[in-house]
């Protein structure tokens, strides 16, 4: 007896999130898995599925430039509702907290099929911080049938809303799932490693690399023009090579072209594939970031991260004097930068913290596990045989 269940990804950070978990059900006898893609995300996502060679089976290409948060949401319902019906899932599995996930949770639950949640217990408390993220995560939990926590702290934060679901399960951070098999695989390789090494020749080893991301909606304006003055400074040292691949949201690349490009030792390049991504993480001294997937890629590899955002749903990193939370004031910024250059050298130790605080790379096979129940256990032991 197989179960069908429908994995949703929007964005590039779900495509990544997801990508062990596909894999997993796919791999697993108990378990039809389909895929569908919303192309919430059209590039950076189609850059994701090919690295994890992952083929949607069904796309809504809900995509338009310029498009609001209702109208990206009503054409993701719209569609998805079709889907439903033709697939009869029994499950449909979102992943975090974009419109495409809490869009596709509801639609889901107004057709009485069961919702699975990965990453699910993030929590701010702030429904302005991130915007609109807190509310996507909260609204899916609360319709949810699967909770699939990352951390404790995760499923702390659901056992206290007093959800309808009692099927919480801490299962780690799927990013590690992914993290782990990609740096292996980079390991693995020398001609990748030689190939990786020749497309970022232009980095100048004699200096040290700070690796830069951006995209949170909360900075949009003021946030990203006051992070451009720090990373202008920065750029004065002399010191630091400064690499920033910069987001595709025009709010975000529009401001940061304007106001950088051309600056001393700033290479703001377009958004790269994740394999680069995590070559580039692996060779970085520090992060500077508001993203949240980076910080929890940052501290597994044992790098010190200055987060620019005013509020975090990872404790866990700040907790483990990892990371840092600075906002986007540009003193606060350039000083952070430079504790955590400054703390660098400890790689060992801090990779030793980091290592296992948001996961230990099983995550996908708990979840399977979970999902197929007693079949899936079974298949779960017959796949990591
Ligand atoms: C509020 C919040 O924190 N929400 C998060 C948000 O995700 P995020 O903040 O992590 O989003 P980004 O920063 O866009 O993606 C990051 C990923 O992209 C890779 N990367 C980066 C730059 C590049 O040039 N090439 C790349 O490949 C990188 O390795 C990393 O894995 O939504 C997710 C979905 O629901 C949630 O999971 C997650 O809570």
């Amino acid at each position: 007896m197989t179960i069908r269940v429908l994995s949703i990804i929007g964005t590039r950070p779900e495509a990544i999130k997801m990508a062990p978990v596909i894999k997993a059900l796919a791999a697993s006898p108990a378990v039809e898995g389909v895929v569908c893609a919303t192309g919430q995300h059209r590039q950076m996502l189609d850059q994701v599925l090919e690295i994890f060679a992952i083929r949607p089976d069904h796309d809504l290409d809900v995509m338009q430039v310029g498009h609001t948060l209702n109208s990206l949401a009503s054409r993701i319902f719209e569609k998805i509702d079709g889907l439903y019906t033709k697939l009869a899932p029994d499950v449909v599995l979102v992943h975090g907290d974009t419109t495409t996930a809490m869009a596709a949770a509801l639609a889901a639950f107004h057709k009485g099929i069961a919702v699975g949640h990965v990453e699910a217990g993030l929590r701010t408390y702030d429904m302005q911080r991130p915007f609109p993220e807190e509310l996507n995560r909260r609204a899916i939990d609360l319709v949810a049938k699967h909770l699939y926590a990352p951390t404790e702290s995760s499923r702390r934060n659901l056992l206290q809303e007093h959800l309808v679901s009692d099927r919480i399960l801490v299962t780690g951070n799927t990013v590690i799932d992914a993290l782990l098999q990609t740096v292996e695989r980079i390991h693995g390789d020398a001609a990748l490693r030689v190939r990786l090494d020749k497309s970022f020749e232009f980095i100048d080893r004699s200096r040290r690399l700070l690796l830069v991301t951006g995209h949170r909606r909360e900075s949009f304006g003021g946030g990203f023009e006051r992070i451009c003055d720090a990373l202008a400074r920065l750029g004065q040292r002399g010191d630091l090579e400064i690499v920033y691949p910069v987001h595709l949201n025009p709010n975000v690349d529009t401001v940061v072209r304007e106001r950088l490009g051309g600056a001393k030792n700033i290479h703001l390049i377009a958004p790269v594939d994740y394999l680069s991504f995590m070559y580039l993480l692996d060779r970085a001294e520090a992060i500077l970031t508001d993203s949240g997937g980076v910080q929890e890629e940052a501290a597994a590899l044992g790098k010190r991260v200055v987060i620019m955002r005013e509020v975090t749903e990872r404790p866990e990193g700040v907790e483990a004097g990892l990371a840092e939370l600075v906002g986007t004031d540009p003193d606060l910024i350039c000083t952070a930068v430079e504790r955590a250059l400054a703390g660098a050298h400890a790689q060992a130790k801090l990779r030793q913290i980091g290592r296992t605080l948001y996961g230990d790379g099983q995550a996908a096979m708990r979840i399977l596990g979970d999902l197929a129940g007693e079949a899936g256990q079974r298949a779960v032991k017959d796949l990591a045989s």
